[in-house]
């Protein structure tokens, strides 16, 4: 396909999301069932170019005075991509299925449009409903913050330190343009395409051996966190693909146990492939049971409980921007509400002196500082640790710069940490 055949199949593709509201990646998934003449990569550049409007959307639509799919792609192709304005006209020529010509007003606005006067969430990218909640959470960083959720993501990897170094992974994978993660002792980033593509895994020695997992650093940041040492028993509350279950398996060194259980049998289906492809002996799978106490022989068992609770994703918009425009009004109660019930359950399964941790990728105080703080207050028998001990407790001392200041707990960000947006709290009991 050409360049701009490619954009003309991203402009149908952001109508189909917006009319149907449904997920990108089932929009995409059906373009390519629909038009099988396109190849992976006329389909990954497809899909770079719809996440790029997506991640830009309000910006995009404001800049062109256009809320209209072609115009939410031609503000993106400017701001999110910088093409000039003949790169973009020669784009839209109206031959050989590209979008049709510009118009003199399409024109107009891409020679003198700007975001000069624009508010906050579009400055930002984000839902208007959601301001209220994002202010209180960031504070006069609001735009800056919610404006580095917007840019792309590079790819990070977690070493599995069961199968080998981050030295020698990173020799392997030079070609890549691999570099060290500034956080993450075990983690290697990848940089995009400069069209936005991830790097190709797919036949990467690394990556088929288990020696790598595809892991944000800000999650192999929460999951080493834990602090969890070799011989423990842990219990991973919601591990769904596994992601930290693993990452907790290669800290403890395949020694003790790791239960991993989630309230969803479905979405633990990867993690027994996952588990094997990674060497990983010490985890053991608990889907549910309906109608049973699955978990029952656990109580008063474990040294550390992690809780990585759903939440609405907010830390995760870089690569999930579809999910930002389609969060409703309500989701976040009904987060706050499982995010409660879960913290609850956990203690039951802790032994006296063991420890809660609490994750999400959410950057709203209502479901982070707020819901520890309306645990603690119910819950006399648990103390929060501070971020420093947290930090130095996990051998990252220069974490303790990412304390919340509006409650226990560590919070990354983008633009803080550059990494997904992540908080992470540990509550000790005793
Ligand atoms: C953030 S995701 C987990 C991601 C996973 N830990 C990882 O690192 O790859 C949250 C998970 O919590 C699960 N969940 C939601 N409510 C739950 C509940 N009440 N009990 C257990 N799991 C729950 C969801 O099914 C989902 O898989």
């Amino acid at each position: 396909m050409i360049p701009g055949a490619r954009v003309a199949a991203a402009i149908e593709i952001l109508d189909d999301i917006e009319t149907l509201r449904r997920p990108a990646s089932d929009a995409l998934k059906d373009w390519g069932l629909g038009h099988r003449f396109a190849g992976s990569k006329d389909r990954s550049a497809i899909a770079s170019l719809v996440f790029d409007a997506l991640r830009k959307r309000a910006s995009s639509a404001f800049l062109m005075d256009d809320g209209a799919s072609r115009g939410i792609m031609l503000g993106a192709l400017r701001l999110a991509r910088g093409l000039s304005d003949e790169t973009i006209e020669a784009l839209f020529t109206g031959e050989g299925h590209t979008p049709a010509q510009l118009t003199s007003a399409e024109r107009d606005r891409l020679k003198t449009g700007d975001l000069e006067g624009a508010p906050a969430h579009v400055a930002g990218d984000f839902p208007d409903w959601l301001e209220p909640a994002l202010a209180a959470a960031f504070g006069d960083r609001l735009i800056a913050e919610t404006a580095a959720l917007a840019e792309r993501a590079p790819l990070d990897l977690r070493v599995n330190t069961l199968k080998g170094e981050r030295d020698k992974a990173l020799a392997r994978l030079a070609r890549l343009h691999a570099a060290p993660t500034r956080f993450s002792p075990v983690g290697l980033r990848l940089p995009l395409t400069p069209d936005g593509r991830n790097p190709s895994l797919a036949g990467e020695p690394d990556y088929i051996r288990g020696r790598v997992e595809i892991q944000d650093e800000g999650s192999q940041l929460a999951a080493l966190l834990c602090a969890a040492s070799p011989g423990e028993q842990a219990l991973d509350l919601c591990a769904g693909g596994g992601g930290k279950a693993l990452a907790l398996a290669a800290m403890m060194q395949n020694k003790g146990q790791i239960y991993a259980s989630d309230d969803e049998g479905r979405r633990l289906a990867p993690i027994y492939a996952r588990l094997a492809r990674a060497g990983a002996r010490n985890v053991q799978v608990r889907p549910p049971r309906k109608g049973e106490d699955f978990l029952a022989d656990l109580e008063g068992r474990c040294d550390l409980v992690l809780i990585d609770a759903p939440c609405t994703g907010i830390g995760a918009w870089r690569r999930n921007p579809d999910a930002k425009w389609r969060i409703r009004p309500g989701a976040l109660e009904l987060r706050m509400a499982e995010q409660d019930q879960l913290l609850a359950e956990a203690s039951r399964f802790l032994k006296p002196q063991g420890r809660i941790v609490y994750v999400t990728c959410s950057l709203l105080l209502d479901e982070n500082e707020e819901r520890v703080a309306a645990f603690l207050a119910g819950h006399a028998e648990f103390r929060p640790v501070p971020a420093q001990a947290m930090a130095e407790r996990a051998g990252l001392p220069e974490l303790s710069g990412f304390a919340s200041t509006r409650g226990p707990g560590l919070r990354l960000s983008p633009a803080s940490s550059g990494t997904d947006g992540f908080y992470v709290a540990m509550l000790e009991r005793g």
